[in-house]
């Protein structure tokens, strides 16, 4: 799936990655006092526009190298503009450009603090320390500065490019300490780090400065480089495509099976997601205790009535017929059982539909003999949904401290679509792109979304089989964006219930947005 565009807003590059595009710019003939002209003009308009706090004056936190000269541009820029800026500058000036910047800057008036300036003053900070040229903890006295100013004036600090203290390749503190931004202006492209859960509170908004990158530069980029989606790539994305006159069965048929004793709610919200997806058709295997009530919440379910109160896996598997069903989601709350996966794994690889596993399915193939490695033996597509425990789990062998890697590297051994869930989901496909969700809203991380998100990745995998084409893997990553756009965007709460029936409003909304486009 070519989907979203793999240009300047969508590119995630690694700090070295971002040096060598600006190597080749600088290669080219740009200098690089016109891209710092260029890149702190572009941070002082959107300081303008966006910060009305801006009237209580600002400090420009300034560093030793060209992270330092952005904010300098930043001070003289807005110094012009009649703000109250004045300048803190801790470490000797090392850039040439930099210590041009400094003396100008001085030159027209802009104040010098020769002192720390006073963490509980009300003016605006921003913070030009340190940028990609991080590689070390903050000096002790600048850690603590930072710390001071979150406790006694938090929400009034801006980084330029990447927070002081973060590295921007795996979005990791140096050491404890760092500041903490309530937005981050990015120089040109996404850093990697930037986007990574542990960055996420010092991050705040993260908002890209373009350059302008030639499109033949970007190009020089390799073609794995991962991709950034959000809700404004929503518009572009493309959702399976079923032929108007298709009858229900055929527009998608999928089988779930799911919950226990204890995980009753679980098997309702997977197939609230799944009824979300507008797939045609939805059966479900459940223990006795749920099928015996769900039918009152979920009437359009065809449900196989379960003699026990726990699943038998196998016995399922032995009844659906697995000619007549798309795609089939066995995990959410389940619960491990006694039952070996082995048992049910012959059944399982001989399906030809695409297979979602989900939770103690998940942990069910981890403490199986083979673990993951049974994944190669699937002769039709497996997208399997851990959080980073399950995958832990299941990857023992794989260091997840950077998520992008981390699922990346799985889908290539094991040939399955990954959905590494965190703040910011990671989807991983085999052969194909990687991508991250961005903006989302983490007042959602809360129980019973993922059973939702099993179900409704379910449902689109289905619609995904049934439509034109060779199957699409990348409708992995359109499932994991619009079901956490229906969480951000659920008006009635961020309770899971609310948010299926959002999602389900929702998804309608692009397929009928789809139609209209086309004719
Ligand atoms: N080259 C250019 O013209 C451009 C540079 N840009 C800016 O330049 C930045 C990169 O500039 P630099 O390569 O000079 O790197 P930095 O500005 O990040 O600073 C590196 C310097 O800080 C020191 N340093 C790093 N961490 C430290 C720590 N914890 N304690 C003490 N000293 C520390 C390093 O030893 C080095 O001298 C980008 O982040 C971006 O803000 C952008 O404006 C784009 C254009
Ligand atoms: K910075």
């Amino acid at each position: 799936m070519s989907w979203p565009k793999s240009d300047a807003d969508h590119l995630i590059v690694s700090s070295s990655q971002m040096k060598e595009i600006e190597q080749k710019l600088f290669s080219y003939g740009m200098t690089e006092e016109a891209l710092m002209e260029k890149v702190g003009l572009s941070m002082k308009d959107f300081l303008i526009s966006n910060f009305n706090l801006l009237e209580s004056g600002v400090v420009v936190l300034v560093g030793p190298g060209h992270n330092g000269g952005d904010g300098l541009v930043v001070a003289r820029e807005l110094f012009l503009d009649g703000v109250d800026v004045s300048l803190w500058c801790p470490f000797p000036i090392k850039r040439s450009l930099t210590k041009s910047h400094l003396s100008y800057c001085i030159s027209i008036g802009i104040t010098q603090l020769q002192s720390e300036p006073d963490v509980t003053g009300n003016c605006f900070w921003i913070e030009a320390f340190f940028g990609l040229g991080q590689t070390k903890p903050l000096p002790k006295e600048i850690g603590n500065l930072f710390k001071k100013r979150e406790k006694f004036t938090p929400g009034k600090l801006i980084s330029l490019d990447v927070p002081a203290g973060i590295c921007s390749d795996t979005g990791k503190t140096f050491d404890t300490c760092a500041a903490r931004a309530i937005s981050t202006l990015t120089v040109g492209l996404i850093k990697v780090g930037l986007l990574q859960d542990m960055a996420l509170p010092y991050v705040g908004s993260l908002k890209r400065i373009d350059i302008g990158i030639p499109s033949g530069v970007l190009n020089l980029l390799p073609k794995d480089v991962p991709l950034k989606i959000s809700s404004n790539d929503i518009i572009s994305l493309k959702a399976p495509q079923i032929e108007c006159n298709a009858s229900k069965y055929e527009r998608g048929r999928l089988a779930v099976i799911a919950g226990s004793k204890k995980y009753r709610g679980a098997a309702l919200l997977t197939l609230q997601g799944a009824i979300a997806s507008g797939t045609g058709s939805v059966q479900a295997f459940l223990p006795k205790s749920i099928s015996k009530y769900a039918w009152i919440k979920v009437p359009e379910v065809v449900f196989e009535e379960e003699s026990n109160e726990e699943i038998e896996l196998i016995k399922c598997l032995k009844k659906i017929k697995f000619d007549r069903i798309e795609s089939l989601v066995v995990g959410p709350g389940i619960g491990l059982s006694i039952e070996k996966w082995e048992d049910s794994a012959l059944i399982l690889e001989e399906f030809l539909g695409l297979l979602v596993l989900d939770a103690d399915a998940l942990n069910r193939i981890s403490c199986s003999q083979q673990g993951w490695e049974w994944f190669r033996k699937r002769k039709g597509p497996t997208w399997i949904t851990p959080n980073p425990n399950e995958f832990c789990r299941l990857f023992p062998e794989i260091d997840i401290s950077s998520p992008i890697n981390a699922a990346s590297l799985a889908a290539r051994i094991s040939g399955v679509g990954v959905l590494l869930k965190g703040a910011n989901t990671v989807i991983a496909v085999p052969n194909g792109p990687i991508w991250q969700l961005t903006n989302t809203s983490s007042f959602v991380a809360r129980a019973g979304l993922g059973d939702v998100l099993a179900g409704f990745v379910g449902g689109i995998g289905a619609l995904g089989m049934i439509s034109e084409g060779s199957f699409d893997h990348g409708l992995l990553a359109v499932a994991a964006l619009i079901h956490s756009y229906a969480a951000s965007e659920c008006e009635e709460g961020t309770n899971a219930a609310f948010v299926s029936k959002k999602l389900g409003k929702l998804f309608k909304a692009i397929q009928m947005k789809k139609v209209q486009f086309d004719t």
